[in-house]
């Protein structure tokens, strides 16, 4: 599915901008602080969750603008979706699918959104959460009911916290319903990851060693059993912690490069890169293959970090995904093979073809 029209409103360096663009590739060009990443950040919004920069939808909205924002898009076969917030809530995300109120889960059933970034170089070295995050974008795209267990289990466990941090002892039937919960959609979202990292390290384990290493994938830490009867013995010790020590929200994606057989984490920085873009490019061939619809792609600022060569094969690949890509650099030099584009010149909040 592709973005064929995205109207940004009051969207960080944006006062008013319309963006249109072909399938295929969509490269954005302009100076560093131009509003490049601004643009890809409002396409992951039209994805569940904070977008490609965990941000606050509070610290989206343009700071002299009048509050709230808007990011509209068109996708090819006239879908519309949009997403955004008022002045007199501006942290509640509001979505309209077809003119019609949505939820943030429902998105995903249009649209895939994945991205890499450049603060995705420290994916593998620091903490779980990031990957765990990227991970579940990986499953989101392949199961779109992914992102209404993850809602509702993250829902669970924050009334379990603080009934459990509550003053006078918490109510052992009530807390055992939100454990059941828990428990329900906990081991749901561990068998959707468990299918994911299993299909995704299939395909990972039969690509020819190329210019994008081979990633091997595995889960650790929580693997989802019994989670209900894990949480009631563990009242105590999560009372005492302020949180739940078991669940999903304790589970690590594990990567190893192959061809090196080493961690991710003590690869070099560019070879981090490479099992990065490896994963995101299997993954982006597995959705087309099993949804029939290849995810839209960001990729901010990836092109400027690779040798031609590299570069070169990555546009390759990209092309053969048969989805959208939408890109950032300073300059359109770096996309010169590639062909065929949008080709577009961010400056100040205003985007113009290039
Ligand atoms: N809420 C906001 N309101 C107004 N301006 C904002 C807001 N958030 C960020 N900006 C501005 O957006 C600009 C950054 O835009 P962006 O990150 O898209 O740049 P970029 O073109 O990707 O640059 P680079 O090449 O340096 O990565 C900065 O000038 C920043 O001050």
């Amino acid at each position: 599915m592709s973005v064929t029209r995205l109207i940004l409103t009051d969207f960080r360096s944006y006062d008013a901008a319309t963006i249109d663009a072909a399938p295929g590739f969509v490269v954005l060009t302009g100076e560093n602080g131009a509003g490049k990443t601004n643009a890809l950040e409002a396409l992951s919004l039209l994805s569940p969750g904070r977008g490609l920069r965990g941000a606050t939808l509070f610290e989206m909205a343009r700071s002299d603008g009048p509050g709230g924002f808007a990011v509209a898009a068109r996708l090819a076969g006239d879908v519309e979706i949009g997403t955004g917030t008022t002045a007199t809530a501006p942290e509640r995300r509001q979505v309209r699918i077809n003119g019609a109120g949505a939820s943030a889960t429902s998105l995903s059933e249009w649209l895939s959104v994945l991205w890499l970034t450049p603060a995705m170089d420290r994916l593998f070295t620091e903490g779980a959460s990031g990957r765990r995050r990227f991970l579940d974008r990986l499953v989101l795209a392949l199961e779109p009911g992914h992102g209404h267990h993850s809602a509702r289990y993250e829902a669970a466990m924050r009334a379990r916290n603080k009934l459990l941090a509550g003053p006078e002892g918490a109510d052992p039937m009530w807390l055992s319903a939100l454990e059941v919960g828990m428990s329900e959609h906990g081991e749901a979202i561990a068998i959707a990851r468990e299918r994911t990292v299993a299909a995704l390290a299939g395909r990972l384990a039969d690509q020819p060693e190329g210019p994008f290493a081979r990633a091997g994938l595995a889960l650790e830490g929580w693997r989802g059993i019994d989670l209900a009867g894990e949480l009631r013995m563990s009242r105590g010790r999560d009372t005492a912690a302020g949180r739940a020590l078991a669940g999903p929200h304790r589970t690590d994606l594990a990567v190893t490069h192959l061809g090196k057989r080493q961690p991710a984490d003590r690869c070099s920085t560019g070879e981090q890169k490479a099992l990065l873009l490896g994963i995101t490019l299997a993954h982006a061939d597995l959705v087309a293959e099993r949804v029939g619809r290849p995810p839209l792609l960001l990729l901010d600022e990836v092109a400027a970090h690779l040798d031609p060569i590299r570069r070169a094969a990555l546009f390759e690949r990209l092309a053969a995904t048969g989805g959208q890509v939408w890109m950032t650099g300073t300059e359109q030099a770096l996309f010169e093979g590639i062909g065929a584009a949008t080709r577009l010149t961010v400056r100040a909040g205003r985007v113009t073809d290039a």
